[in-house]
């Protein structure tokens, strides 16, 4: 991934079904925007009083040094302490706090036992203040600017397709198949199996809009449906299932794509990077799980600490910048006598 550079916004265009290729948008080429749009912003979640704070300090930054237009809302459960709401006001962010949501009582094994406070993210969908947003999950990074994402056509569910083969999916039809959506020629779909899963979207990132009446339908439907090990990304999976238009990986890059799925990722085009393999989340890498030796990953985990490291984006830093305007010199005032009145 170069430096900050104007980087290309990727060109949509929406095909009439979920296809795998993902779609493309004629949205203007430096992919930055024109103008603030007050009710656009990006989004993401904190719950509990652990190390995720880091990884929102991490994002907020990271937002401000590929100078993005829309500020960046988090959704704290109240069990996040004043101490860390603080540190999120100082850092520039809009906290505020949700009614944590639960699936129906069930007795499902969750692929991570944690993945129950998940369902909580639902609650974005009643910011009725903002028209569109984008979510990203606490351990993902933004490397450029990607607020062209909040210029797509509405009425779709924009975000990047998973990999099925971790061990996290050892649950799931398509591991015992060793089928994968990444790479479906390799395995084909077993004919007898009926017809593939539809495609299927990491929730750790995506371009939504927040409304009412989505928002009733979303919790009425949770209400009635049996929780499954991907909890809140299952069920928005299904959910969104009509709407979902995949977007390029490069705007959420799940790490496990680089040694399952090396042939679709050139990482020096990645954007937006989702620290979601066991043991990649940077405030808590050690190096010592699968996989976490290798060089892309150790750079990747630099790379952003280098961003939470740099003072110059703290939000303070950067607000009490004096503004360029204030550095230029004053406008000789050239006085051009109104014509008499006489
Ligand atoms: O203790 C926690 C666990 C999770 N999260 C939030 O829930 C999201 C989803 O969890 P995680 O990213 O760990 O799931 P993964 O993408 O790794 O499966 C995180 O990014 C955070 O935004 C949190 O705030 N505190
Ligand atoms: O609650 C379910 C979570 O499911 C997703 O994480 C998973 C998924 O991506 C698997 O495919 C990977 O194998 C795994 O590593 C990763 O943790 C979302 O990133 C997260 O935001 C959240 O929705
Ligand atoms: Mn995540």
């Amino acid at each position: 991934m170069p430096g900050r550079k104007k980087q290309l916004g990727f060109p949509i265009f929406l095909n009439s079904s979920a296809s795998m290729a993902p779609v493309e948008s004629a949205l203007p080429s430096d992919g930055k925007v024109s103008g603030l749009d007050s009710e656009k912003a990006y989004v993401t979640f904190l719950a509990g009083a652990g190390d995720y704070v880091k990884g929102v300090v991490g994002l907020a930054k990271g937002l401000r040094k590929v100078e993005s237009a829309y500020p960046l809302v988090v959704a704290i459960l109240p069990d996040v302490p004043e101490e860390h709401r603080q540190i999120l006001r100082d850092q520039g962010c809009i906290v505020k706090e949700i009614v944590p949501i639960y699936p129906p009582e069930n007795q499902i094994q969750f692929a991570m036992a944690y993945y129950v406070i998940n369902y909580s993210k639902l609650r974005i969908w009643n910011f009725l203040e903002y028209k569109k947003m984008v979510y990203l999950d606490a351990d993902i990074q933004v490397y450029e600017n990607i607020d062209h994402l909040l210029e797509t056509p509405d009425g779709y569910f924009y975000a990047v397709m998973d990999c099925f083969c971790e061990k996290t999916w050892s649950h799931s039809k398509q591991y015992s198949v060793g089928y994968c959506q990444q790479c479906p020629e390799r395995v084909a779909w077993p004919g007898e199996m009926g017809s593939p899963p539809a495609l299927y979207f990491n929730a750790g990132m995506f371009v939504f809009e927040p409304s009412k009446a989505t928002y009733d339908d979303l919790l009425h439907t949770l209400r009635i449906t049996p929780p499954t090990p991907f909890a809140e990304q299952d069920f928005l999976n299904m959910f969104f299932e009509k709407v979902y238009k995949p977007i390029p990986l490069i705007y959420n890059l799940v790490l496990a794509m680089l040694w399952r799925h090396p042939e679709n990722v050139e990482l020096n085009k990645v954007q937006v990077v989702h620290y979601c393999a066991a043991g990649s989340k940077p405030w808590r890498y050690t190096g010592e799980e699968a996989n976490m030796e290798r060089e892309d990953i150790k750079m990747l985990v630099k790379k952003w600490w280098d961003v939470y490291n740099d003072e110059s984006l703290d939000f303070k830093a950067v607000a009490s910048r004096p503004s360029i305007l204030a550095s230029l010199p004053e406008p000789a005032v050239s006085y051009i006598p109104a014509p008499s009145a006489a």
